[in-house]
């Protein structure tokens, strides 16, 4: 299929999608209802995607998780949602859809989330990055520091053909080095890594200084 517009989305994924019954957005932005006689599921897409709610709302900090002094941005709560979910992904397709993707690259584990909804949006291929003993096949390793010791991320040797254009996804972009890590694991294998992007980015660690990519993100924090 080719490539849709932003927020567009393939009519037979959304036609049959469970009705929400959360229903926490009306009432808190959202101009149009639900799908239905009156509204249709193009103006119903439309409106979903130009909504102006913040998607913060949906998100939650736990404190002191995984370990003490860490703030963890959960997005359980925005997939919860379905309509918030759809907005997000309606942004994020929006966001990245210019860079005329032939590949979305989606870290292990929680960047599957949000690389492959917009792969099926954008109408664009998908490839994992997985951590060690995760992918069949030979693969391509990219060793990296983090904090306390290192970890290693691989790819399928013929997931790209050299010079395709790749923007890799993840959900948080906090100190850069797992996006670092990525976009020098895509170069090995020859991709022509276009952009990142994520759902938040944790502005106060700087993480995207790091990156020598064009770098979009939906919701940040500053603390
Ligand atoms: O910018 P950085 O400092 O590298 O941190 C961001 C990374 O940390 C989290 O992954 P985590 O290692 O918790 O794995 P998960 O996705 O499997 O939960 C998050 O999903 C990013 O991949
Ligand atoms: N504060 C945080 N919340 C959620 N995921 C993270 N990954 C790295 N830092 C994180």
């Amino acid at each position: 299929m080719a490539g849709l517009p932003s927020g567009g989305a393939a009519a037979t994924g959304d036609v049959h999608r469970a009705p929400v019954t959360t229903g926490v957005i009306y009432g808190t932005g959202m101009s149009a209802g639900r799908p239905g006689p009156e509204t249709g599921l193009r103006e119903y897409r439309q409106a979903m995607t130009t909504s102006s709610i913040d998607l913060k709302q949906y998100i939650r900090g736990i404190p002191d998780f995984p370990k003490p002094g860490i703030l963890f941005y959960d997005i359980s709560t925005l997939m919860r949602n379905a309509d918030a979910w759809q907005i997000a992904m309606g942004r994020l397709t929006a966001a990245v859809a210019p860079w005329s993707v032939d590949m979305l690259a989606a870290i292990e584990s929680r960047g599957f989330l949000t690389a492959a909804p917009l792969a099926s949006r954008l109408g664009c291929g998908l490839v994992m990055l997985r951590k060690p003993g995760k992918l069949p096949g030979q693969t391509i390793s990219y060793d990296y520091d983090l904090e306390y010791g290192t970890d290693s991320l691989h790819i399928q040797a013929d997931a790209i053909v050299p010079g395709q254009r790749v923007v890799v996804m993840d959900d948080l972009l906090a100190t850069g080095g797992t996006l670092a890590a990525s976009i020098a694991l895509l170069r090995k294998v020859g991709a022509e890594v276009v952009g990142a992007a994520t759902l938040i980015e944790l502005r106060s660690l700087g993480g995207r200084d790091r990156l020598d990519v064009p770098v979009k993100t939906l919701v940040a924090y500053d603390d």
